[in-house]
């Protein structure tokens, strides 16, 4: 029966490379590689070495030039490695190259993370989206499964190679039908759920509370920055992509007012398309939001880098002009002045703040505060005795902040959404 590919159950320890075609990308590819370390231990893959290969002759077949690639498999087998994993987005005809000439299970960055999300999804929504973009991943790499099949078979069947290819081939084509139904289930069920979900959302945007969403790059702090704001305890770990599923919490601003605060999947760097395509719903919590805190991991050295990927990751999920307040989170753990001066420099906006300290916590109340009030309005009313409903409505929908009552009227003052102002302005004085 099919099944998404899996990699050998024991990958215990890999080489990782990145391959970069350009002298100037050498210190990004560094960087990454660095990235893909912590990646690739997030799924408890030992990690031999990992090397930054420079490439000037690159060959369509191994991505590296044919003499580098082999030398590259020797090198992994004498370190005594059972896999090598790239930082660069293999294509599938690429990776079976890699893998039939070594004889090791070679993955990308692209699977690495995929596996990440497997092992993380707890509902049942971003269950069903990992296994979709695992399925749409696998389909094009199908017959490299096959092709180990056949080579298992025709090794122990001596002269018996030809027959068992074809009995792969058939193999083949039946699994992509069965693959090709998998998809179609999954795509089903996760519209059934997405319909639960909006129904939900709906609920949800009846009640006129400002809804805000925490994005940024994964381990920025979100989650943990949540649970400072709203006093719950969503599950905030040292780990890549702690959190898969939104969760949306009731916060409580100084002065009473309601907010409504949703937690988000972390962004990272080469995020597999299908994923995104898949997470696209879950996403969306961040289009739907009437405000974004951005939070970035002041601490790590590319956190320019993080702030950049995070707002393309938006842009492309057309959330890109959304009111933003900018948090730079744990300069607990910034040792050096200056950098946290280069930084509030180059983002005059942004907080400063530790979650972990509450440094910059009343400066974000007070911006959250300035974003929720620009969609309310403030009134000073007169209110005839007649028109009582009027201030029950400012009761219900916004916030009374100040009322007094006269022989023939209520001097009111309080704050409403913008969209029910007009219904009061008869009465402002
Ligand atoms: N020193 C320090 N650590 C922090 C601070 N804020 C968060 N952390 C730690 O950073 C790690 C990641 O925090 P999370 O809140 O899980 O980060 P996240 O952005 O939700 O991460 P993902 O869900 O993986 O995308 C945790 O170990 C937190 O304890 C801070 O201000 N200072
Ligand atoms: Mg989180």
């Amino acid at each position: 029966m099919f099944d998404i590919r899996e990699k050998p159950n024991l990958v215990e320890s890999a080489l990782l490379i990145s391959a970069c075609f350009r002298r100037e990308d050498l210190g990004e590819a560094r960087e990454m590689l660095e990235e893909l370390k912590d990646l690739v231990s997030t799924l408890s893959i030992g990690i031999a070495e990992a090397v930054t290969v420079h490439v000037r002759d690159m060959s369509p077949r191994y991505l590296t030039g044919s003499g580098k690639a082999k030398e590259l498999m020797d090198h992994a087998k004498a370190l005594g490695c059972d896999a090598i994993i790239f930082d660069n987005e293999l294509s599938p005809g690429q990776q079976r190259a890699w893998e039939e000439e070594s004889g090791l299970c070679v993955i990308d960055r692209q699977e690495v993370i995929l596996d990440i999300f497997n092992l993380r999804a707890r509902t049942r929504e971003a269950r069903l989206q990992v296994a979709l973009a695992r399925m749409e991943y696998s389909m094009p790499r199908l017959t490299r499964m096959w092709a180990h099949l056949d080579r298992q078979r025709g090794a122990g069947g001596g002269g018996a190679g030809g027959a068992a290819r074809g009995e792969g081939e058939l193999q083949l084509e039946i699994d992509r039908r069965l693959a090709n139904k998998r998809i179609e289930k999954l795509k089903a069920d996760l519209i059934e759920v997405r319909k639960q979900r909006d129904t939900q959302r709906k609920e949800r945007s009846r009640v006129p509370v400002p809804h805000g969403a925490i994005v940024g790059y994964t381990n920025a702090g979100k989650s943990s920055l949540l649970n400072l704001l709203t006093k719950s305890d969503v599950l905030a770990e040292n780990k890549l992509f702690a959190t898969l599923d939104t969760s949306t919490r009731r916060m409580e601003m100084p002065d009473g007012q309601q907010i409504l605060l949703t937690d988000t999947v972390g962004f990272v760097r080469k995020l597999p398309h299908d994923l995104v395509q898949s997470f696209r719903a879950t996403l969306e919590e961040a289009n739907l939001a009437d405000f974004l805190i951005h939070v970035v991991d002041a601490s790590h050295e590319s956190a320019e880098i993080f702030l950049q990927t995070t707002t393309e990751v938006l842009k492309e999920l057309g959330a890109g002009d959304k009111k933003t307040i900018l948090v730079f989170n744990k300069i607990d753990l910034v040792s050096d002045p200056a950098r946290i001066q280069e930084l509030q420099h180059r983002h005059p906006d942004a907080i400063m703040m530790s979650v972990k300290d509450g440094t910059g916590l009343d400066e974000l109340l007070h911006r959250v505060h300035e974003m929720v009030f620009d969609r309310v309005v403030r009134l000073d009313l007169r209110l005839p005795m007649h028109r009582l409903d009027l201030l029950a409505l400012a009761h219900q929908e916004g916030k009374v902040l100040h009322e007094d009552y006269e022989a023939d009227a209520a001097v009111v003052q309080c704050v409403v959404p913008k969209r029910l102002v007009s219904r009061f302005t008869p009465f402002a004085v």
